[in-house]
């Protein structure tokens, strides 16, 4: 490919971070939601969008002390949110050159933003020297009030900070092997967690060796041990319920269990089922609403259910911009809801585990609690896990936070209570 078409495959990526930064700081949109301008784009412009956008959300308060000694009003959003993805570039180490020139030609070539090309090209002249320097000195970017106030309430303010120091620095890549996962790790060139997750710094899954076999599925180390601590045994009928897409599943199914996956969205399932093919694992998959399903007698339960998905910050940091907090009151509903029907699909002396990658105590230890006092012949279990220090676990079940194994990468934050019910 020639240098001019890199550079405009280059500007055509810096374009669609743009739109896609600017759909979750105007209209709420996620990363995640879908995009014809980022569908036009090679795979590898469509992820570098992605890339850049993310940075940017998760940097945003960075750039804009960056920025604001040097705007005397506010420019449009748009314009705005240029200059923040530029600044990010900058900071990351972009050349300065390259950065400024395509973010002046990006805005220069904007309906809304084409005004203020003379503006974004004086700013950015006068950051460039600085931005790298600058920015680890920054303060951290806080949460927004709607998240930031019931986690200070819930965990107290140093723990957040060390939460808010997770989100800036993101995840590494987490897999969960099919069998051997030292095998794995060494297949792959990662490092072995306690518990079995494989772990590499980044990259491009589907080239990984192993990938197209299914030798490995992509799983949060926090993700897997809902699996781990519901220890399925070969032969049990499991329910796994809110399953897609499926890496939940898939350990099970690795156990030589005999699951049913059961989740409302067959288009999610789709992934479920691809995933059950590429890894050759064998699960039942039921498109149904968790609440309707009532087929009974079964050995275990997962229950990984609808919530904020506070927890996964480092991989989202669209969600504390595009939320606002709104919809838990209902998920917590829905999560007592499925807990109850759960319950009574379960058969006697079996055991549930719900899980839900949520931040927030309501959507998780209080949920435990608030379930035993419905059903006071319910008993909560604690499971010995390598690599799990005692004092992750509280009378409910077993906390994960961010913040976690903060020197090796961190982790989701997760919820994960096993209840069993009387014999
Ligand atoms: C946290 S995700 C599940 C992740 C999955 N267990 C895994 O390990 O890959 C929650 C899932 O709940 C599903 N869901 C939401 N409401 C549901 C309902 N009423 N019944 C069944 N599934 C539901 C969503 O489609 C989503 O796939």
């Amino acid at each position: 490919m020639t240098d001019r078409a890199d550079a405009q495959d280059a500007l055509a990526a810096r374009r669609a971070a743009l739109s896609l930064l600017t759909g979750v700081t105007a209209e709420g949109r996620l990363l995640s939601d879908p995009s014809p301008m980022l569908d036009r784009l090679a795979p590898e412009d469509r992820a570098r969008a992605q890339r850049l956008a993310g940075a940017a959300l998760r940097g945003m308060a960075r750039a804009d002390a960056l920025l604001a000694p040097h705007l005397r009003k506010a420019p449009p959003l748009a314009v705005r949110n240029a200059l923040r993805l530029a600044c990010v570039e900058l900071a990351l180490g972009g050349a300065a050159h390259g950065v400024v020139g395509s973010w002046v030609e990006v805005v220069k070539a904007g309906k809304r933003t084409g005004a203020h090309a003379g503006l974004t090209n004086a700013v950015l002249r006068k950051i460039a020297p600085e931005a790298e320097a600058r920015w680890p000195a920054l303060p951290v970017p806080k949460l927004p009030p709607w998240l930031r106030r019931p986690l200070v309430e819930a965990w107290g303010r140093p723990a957040v900070e060390a939460m808010e120091a997770a989100h800036l620095a993101g995840a590494p890549l987490d897999l969960t092997a099919r069998g051997d996962a030292a095998a794995l790790a060494q297949a792959v060139g990662g490092t072995l967690l306690p518990g079995g997750t494989v772990r590499l710094e980044a990259g491009q899954v589907t080239a990984l060796p192993g990938y197209e076999e299914g030798a490995f599925w992509v799983q949060d180390t926090a993700a897997a041990m809902a699996a781990r601590i519901l220890a399925p045994q070969a032969g049990e009928a499991v329910l796994d319920l809110c399953a897609a897409p499926g890496g939940k599943t898939l350990q099970l199914a690795a156990a030589g269990a005999r699951v049913t996956a059961v989740d409302l969205s067959d288009q999610r399932l789709g992934r479920l089922r691809a995933n059950l093919a590429r890894t050759g694992l064998e699960a039942e998959v039921v498109a149904q609403d968790a609440l309707a399903f009532d087929r009974t007698g079964w050995d275990a339960i997962l229950l990984d259910a609808p919530c904020s998905a506070t927890g996964t910050i480092r991989r989202h940091p669209d969600l504390p911009v595009a939320r606002d907090g709104a919809e838990i009151g209902g998920l917590i509903d829905l999560q007592a809801a499925m807990i109850d029907h759960a319950l009574s699909l379960l058969k006697p002396g079996g055991r549930l585990v719900f899980c839900t990658c949520s931040l927030i105590p309501d959507e998780g230890e209080v949920q435990i609690a608030e379930a035993l006092e419905r059903h006071p012949d319910l008993s909560v279990e604690r499971a010995a896990l390598e690599g799990v220090p005692e004092d992750w676990w509280g009378e409910e079940g077993l906390r994960l936070r961010p913040d976690y194994l903060a020197e090796a990468g961190g982790m989701d934050g997760f919820f994960i209570g096993c209840l069993r019910k009387p014999g």
